[in-house]
């Protein structure tokens, strides 16, 4: 039976030893500290009494007994009471023993250990504060290298960035051998077009692609870098397109610690542009200093900053002088005049200022030029400096003087022209309306002034003009203008005139100074002139109305004849509307078929028959009737159409004699005038020709004549004409002889058959001994010539009988017939009428 009360205080002590034991084994295990001797041997007897309790205990329950099983409860209460227990207590007796000097030692150990600890707690305290300040050091020293990390990081940052952005190519190579890449920046392929790996890889890479102009050069700049330990150079480098750059290489060398060179930096840079801009600038330069004009510029006081070359000439200045000079030493004082209030102030305003100006050379001598000024401004707009361009104009100037002279100055005679005369004019009309005074206008025209300049050639007649100039300049006041319109008209323009008479009394005055005989060139001769006047306001309120007023006037007085003074009135304007109106009409005439021809029988003063017609012209006006000759025939000169209508007389005359031929008619010679015009003809003898072929005419029943003057216009033409008619067998007689002034060297060289004398002699010479002196001359010249003498206007028979008893071959005149129209002519052809000489001869007998 169980006995519940024992069990229960067995079951409490085994607890509570089974407590003690394991505590113990707990500290044993986690107090370290503790002092271990006799700790087991305390361990094994609370062990022993732990395991002698659960014995008790299971006394109660048989079946949990080991000894029970074994079923000796004896053994068990024996080896409990002798063993167990006793076993237990010793051990617990003896570990106590043992454990507790230990215990004790223990104490004093752990007083001394505290003693220690706290030794150690004040070193720890004080290797704490140590630990603390260095870890504040060591934070500091964190935070330091952390910014040191970030600023190396910004710093790499930049400079990647740098290496990136930045036009040069950054470069490092080893030193000495091929000088091998060891770095290039990536950049070098945005340069160049080649990848940096293109020259760190390849030796020879960069070296090969360097223009082979410069490699010599460059290779020779890169054996010096090792003694100058830096080297810059310039080189052209092959673009992987094929094209060159140009480079700016600049590289140094990097020593180490004991000075060794270790290796080269350098960088390159694009320097194309540059290039380009140095070689425009130097081509620039060459052709600023091979300009002809001065080129400089000054800074902004005024002060030359350059001068060109060709500067310096035209200031009488070197380069070094020039430079540094103050701009108004360059030009005269009247030009840094316009300059400073104009020119400067326009170039600052525009930009620019052009005009004309002059150079101050150093002796003095002033160059005109034409001068552009430039203002250059800063990029804020200020003027910084001006340029001046300047170009010699001295030869423009003297040639636009030239001009400017030959525009209103006669070359012959230096009288001013038509233009000046004008200007003149308009001026003086201009003080007359001021000052209330009149302005007389003198045109004055030589008379026969054509006739001296045909026969006695251009050179006498220029020296005529220049003498004509001179006298007239002589009889007028300095102020009054003589000029000279062209040909032989002079216009004088009197000022300041009180009353109209006065210009009569100049004009006279003019009049009797030209009739002093004049010898020039190896010749004395007179001449004449006449004069036309108008007057302001009476004749015209402006220049033209009074030139053309003082003309009209002119062309009547030499109607009137020679050396005349005519003042200009309004009825002559009629007549000036006439001659238009004649002008218009003789235009018209040729196509209209109003010229005619007549003609006149020359007879054979020997045999009294006919032996030629001289083919007359005439013009059927039809209002004013038959017109002669000497009427229209000068106007049609003028008007240039003679040489036409001459061609058709030529080939009328021509075809008449042809048809009177060809009627059975004698065989007549027909003669024909050439004017003056038709004769200077080139292809006059081929006009000639072609006529005759024309019409059929031998040329030997053809005429030709000529004038004295026509010919001695250009004598050796005139000969080479006459030489090619004389060859086609053409006739030729020089008509109105005696009148011109032909040279007798000459008379004899002109292949000719006739002379014909004039009929104003014929007519004259029986009144005057002087005419018959001339006939008889004329007549006697022929002859010792060898030629034929025809005298023309032949009336009576006084004067037909003089003739005939002097040897005169041939006659022409009223006395036998007058001119006839062809009709009437032929009439007289068929009759054969001839002269009745014989009668005439016996009835002076
Ligand atoms: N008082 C007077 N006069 C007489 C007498 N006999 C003839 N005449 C005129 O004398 C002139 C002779 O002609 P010319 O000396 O060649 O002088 C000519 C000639 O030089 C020129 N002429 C006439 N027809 C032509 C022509 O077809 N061509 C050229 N170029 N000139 C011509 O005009 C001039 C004058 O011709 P016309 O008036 O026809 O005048 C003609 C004729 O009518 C006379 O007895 N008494």
């Amino acid at each position: 039976m169980i006995n519940f009360i024992d069990l229960g205080s067995e079951i409490f002590r085994t607890g509570f030893l089974l407590a003690i034991f394991g505590y113990l084994l707990w500290v044993g295990r986690t107090r370290r500290s503790l002092p271990p001797r006799g700790w087991n041997t305390l361990l094994s007897g609370f062990g022993l009494l732990v395991f002698g309790s659960l014995l008790d205990i299971t006394d109660e329950f048989e079946a949990l007994n080991p000894f029970f099983i074994v079923g000796n409860t004896h053994i068990q209460a024996l080896l409990e009471k002798v063993v167990i227990f006793p076993l237990g207590y010793l051990l617990l007796l003896l570990g106590l023993m043992r454990w507790m000097p230990a215990v004790h030692g223990l104490s004093r150990e752990v007083e001394s250990r505290k003693q220690v600890e706290r030794a150690l707690e004040a070193t720890v305290e004080t290797r704490t504060g140590e630990l603390k300040a260095a870890n504040l050091a060591l934070a500091e020293e964190v935070a330091v290298r952390r910014q040191a990390q970030e600023f190396l990081e910004i710093t790499r940052a930049r400079l990647e960035h740098l290496l990136t952005a930045s036009p040069a190519v950054i470069y490092c190579c080893k030193v000495g051998g091929n000088y091998v890449n060891t770095f290039v920046s990536e950049n070098v392929q945005a340069l160049v077009g080649y990848k940096p790996k293109d020259f760190i890889e390849d030796s020879c890479f960069w070296i090969n692609h360097v223009h082979p102009r410069d490699q010599e050069r460059v290779a020779a700049d890169l054996g010096a870098l090792l003694q100058r330990g830096k080297a810059c150079y310039e080189y052209r480098f092959r673009h992987q397109d094929g094209s060159y750059l140009w480079i700016h290489d600049e590289l140094q060398l990097v020593r180490d610690a004991d000075g060794q060179p270790l290796e080269i930096v350098g960088y390159w840079v694009d320097i194309t542009d540059r290039k380009r801009v140095e070689q425009r600038q130097q081509r620039l330069s060459v052709i600023l200093e091979a300009s002809t004009d001065f080129v400089g510029f000054s800074d902004n006081e005024g002060i030359a900053q350059y001068v060109n070359q060709a500067g310096c000439r035209l200031a009488g200045m070197t380069a070094e002088e020039a430079v540094g000079q103050p701009i108004t030493v360059f030009t005269p004082d009247w030009a840094n005049i316009i300059i400073q209030n104009e020119g400067l102030p326009a170039a600052k305003r525009q930009g620019w200022w052009r005009g004309e100006t002059a150079l101050l050379h150093r002796e003095g001598r002033e160059i005109p030029v034409s001068q552009l000024i430039l203002a250059h401004r800063t990029s804020e707009g200020e003027v910084e400096f001006f340029s001046t361009v300047a170009r010699d104009i001295s030869e423009h100037k003297a040639y636009e003087s030239q001009l400017e002279y030959q525009a209103n100055y006669d070359s012959l005679t230096g009288l001013p022209n038509r233009n000046l005369l004008q200007d003149r004019l308009e001026h003086a009309i201009a003080h007359a309306r001021r000052i209330r005074q009149g302005v007389a206008v003198l045109f004055l025209d030589l008379d026969r002034f054509k006739m001296v300049n045909d026969s006695l050639g251009h050179d006498v007649g220029d020296a005529l003009l220049k003498a004509v100039a001179e006298r007239l300049r002589g009889c007028v006041r300095d102020e009054d203008t003589v000029s000279r319109l062209g040909g032989d008209e002079f216009v004088l323009v009197l000022e300041e005139l009180r009353g109209g008479e006065m210009s009569r009394l100049i004009a006279n005055k003019i009049l009797a100074a030209l009739q002093a005989p004049f010898a020039l060139e190896g010749q004395t001769f007179r001449i004449n002139a006449s004069v036309g006047i108008s007057l302001f306001s009476r004749d015209g309120k402006d220049a033209l109305t009074l030139l053309k007023s003082a003309d009209t006037a002119l062309h009547w007085a030499k109607a009137q004849g020679r050396g005349c003074i005519r003042s200009y009135t309004s009825e002559m304007n009629a007549q000036v509307v006439e001659r238009l109106t004649m002008e218009q009409s003789l235009r018209q005439a040729l196509e209209r078929e109003e010229f005619v021809l007549q003609y006149q029988p020359i007879m054979d003063l020997q045999t009294g028959s006919m032996v030629a017609v001289e083919a007359l012209l005439r013009w059927q006006h039809p209002q004013l009737g038959v017109v002669p000759p000497a009427k229209f025939i000068p106007l049609a000169e003028e008007l240039g159409i003679m040489p036409t209508v001459g061609e058709w007389v030529l080939r009328t005359a021509c075809l008449q004699a042809r048809r009177w031929q060809d009627a059975g008619l004698p065989m007549l010679t027909m003669s024909v005038n050439l004017s003056t015009q038709q004769f200077i003809q080139v292809d006059l003898t081929d006009r000639v020709a072609h006529i005759l072929d024309e019409t059929g005419l031998p040329p030997s029943c053809l005429a030709i004549e000529i004038t004295e003057s026509q010919i001695m216009q250009d004598v050796e033409s005139a000969i080479a004409s006459l030489r090619a008619f004389k060859e086609m067998k053409v006739h030729l007689s020089i008509d109105d002889f005696g009148t011109g002034y032909s040279s007798l060297i000459h008379l004899k060289r002109f292949p000719l058959n006739r002379l014909k004398i004039g009929k104003d002699f014929i007519h004259d010479f029986t009144k005057t001994p002087e005419d018959e002196t001339i006939v008889l001359a004329v007549i006697s010249l022929a002859h010792s010539l060898g030629l034929k003498v025809v005298a023309e206007g032949v009336e009576t028979e006084e004067q037909l009988r003089f003739l005939w008893e002097n040897g005169c071959e041939e006659m022409q005149g009223h006395y036998f017939s007058r001119p006839l129209p062809a009709s009437e002519m032929e009439v007289l052809l068929q009759e054969n009428r001839q002269l009745p000489l014989r009668s005439a001869y016996q009835s002076y007998h």
